[in-house]
């Protein structure tokens, strides 16, 4: 067995982001894969997820800054070069347990140990000098060009910006995009077909991990103190599964009942599925489509895990459920793919994977899902559709369009379903959940009925 070359953080955060940038990896995937592949002591490991994850964070302000001190253009510098001052600059401006000297070393130490070491003495003055400039560095003019200043300053693409402010205004764009650079709060669900809340907190609390009750839905709990939890007994036990409060809230919204018959049209890997047996008393029927059959392994051994026994799974497009499968449901899920923005926090490469145009071609994906599955339901059914980004193209325009068409699909009010603060929120044809409003990943639930 050949050993593993050992690294550092930064070396280790250097490998994964040049892969992102080359090969247009995924950043976790990137970062798994350069974590396992090297030794790293697990000090080091935490460091350089945290160094990566920061950079990709803030690679836009990062860059602003980089280009002040330096005085020259980004596009001008070497590409290791470049990403070695990101990483530098993350930990001088972002990471206070850092110490700046330090910082300063290990950047030039991290030039010295690659091809272009010669410009170790470049690297050394601009690390040099962003600790002198430090607290005097200019940003763009907040009053003049607000979408310049959010989008630097927060480090998050133009033209997104451009949208939340012609949607929310200055005041809670800004709110809006300064949620989404702080860590999201981990939570899960308790499988309640295996146990119930109190138990399972004492469980967790004696593995070392603390969880209070969540306040959105009765089988959740947030995270105080976390640990490695799919290595615990009770999840590997099926007893928890890590998901958001807000997903959670989506299967609650449509509230199947035991013995129904229930369509999940996009389904994998399955935390929604699972959570609609548990909702059910793992009595009646699901069918899981999903149209990647790889991901369609992940519901089956997260039901399997979970002890759930009346998911049926199906590799199909949703949007050919009729000819497939022409029976009726009494509920259907449509938790569709979407842009995601609403959980860049967990997610910050979304950011700047996504174009404008993806919208575009998402929402019309959508609208053919929503219609394929409106056919479908029982009259009497109830259809929830759901995603995990806000923008109006991929939410309420997709349910309108439906609405329009449809005579016989008409919303139905969730706001029975919802905390009770959270009911005013609740529009004509969904709820909108915010990050810097809410607390939880940003969704947009509808729950709709055919009559
Ligand atoms: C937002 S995720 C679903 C998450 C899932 N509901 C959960 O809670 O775990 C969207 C899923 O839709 C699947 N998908 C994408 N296009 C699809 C299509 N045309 N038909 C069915 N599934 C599709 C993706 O593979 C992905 O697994």
């Amino acid at each position: 067995m050949t050993r593993k070359r050992k690294i550092d953080a930064r070396e280790a955060s250097l490998l994964a982001l040049q892969r992102v940038e080359a090969d247009d990896a995924y950043v976790n995937l990137a970062l798994d894969e350069v974590l396992s592949s090297h030794s790293l002591d697990p000090r080091d490991k935490r460091l350089a997820a945290e160094i990566t994850y920061g950079v990709i964070t803030y690679k836009l302000t990062l860059d602003w800054l980089i280009e002040k001190v330096s005085g020259r253009p980004i596009k001008k510098l070497d590409k290791p070069i470049h990403q070695i001052l990101r990483i530098g600059f993350y930990q001088l401006f972002y990471l206070d347990r850092v110490p700046p000297a330090a910082a300063v070393h290990a950047t030039v130490e991290l030039v010295k140990k690659g091809k272009k070491r010669g410009l170790a003495p470049f690297v050394n003055g601009v690390m040099r000098g962003a600790l002198r400039k430090k607290d005097h560095l200019p940003w763009p003019d907040k009053k003049k060009d607000s979408a310049n200043y959010l989008s630097v300053r927060y480090s998050h693409p133009l033209w997104l910006v451009r949208r939340w402010l012609n949607r929310y205004g200055p005041e809670e764009a800004e709110k809006l995009v300064a949620a989404n650079n702080q860590a999201a709060p981990l939570s899960i669900r308790v499988n309640t077909l295996r146990t119930d809340r109190d138990t399972l907190l004492s469980e967790l609390t004696a593995a070392g991990v603390e969880a209070v009750p969540s306040t959105v839905v009765p089988e959740g709990a947030l995270l105080t103190r976390s640990g490695r939890l799919t290595e615990l007994a009770p999840y590997r036990e099926g007893r928890f599964q890590v998901q958001g409060e807000s997903a959670m809230l989506t299967s609650r919204v449509l509230d199947p009942q035991a013995g129904d018959a229930v369509l999940d049209g996009c389904s994998a890997p399955g935390g929604k599925t699972t959570h609609l047996a548990q909702l059910m008393n793992n009595s009646g029927d699901i069918l899981a489509l999903d149209i990647h059959p790889h991901r369609l392994e992940l519901v089956k051994a997260n039901c399997r895990r979970m002890g759930v026994d009346i998911v049926r799974t199906q590799c199909l497009d949703a949007r050919e459920i009729a000819k497939e499968n022409p029976d009726s449901f009494d509920c259907i899920l449509l938790d569709v793919p979407c842009s995601g923005f609403g959980v860049i926090r967990r997610k910050p490469d979304l950011k700047w994977r996504r174009s404008e145009d993806d919208i575009r071609k998402l929402a019309h994906v959508q609208c053919d899902m929503l219609k394929a599955a409106a056919a479908v339901l029982k009259p009497g059914g109830t259809l929830v559709y759901s995603t995990c980004t806000n923008e109006p193209e991929e939410t309420d325009e997709v349910v309108e369009e439906l609405l329009k068409n449809q005579d016989d699909m008409v919303p139905d009010d969730l706001r029975p379903y919802l905390p009770q603060d959270w009911q005013q929120d609740a529009g004509k044809t969904g709820i909108h959940l915010l990050p810097h409003i809410h607390g939880v990943d940003g969704f947009f639930i509808s729950r709709l009925k055919k009559i």
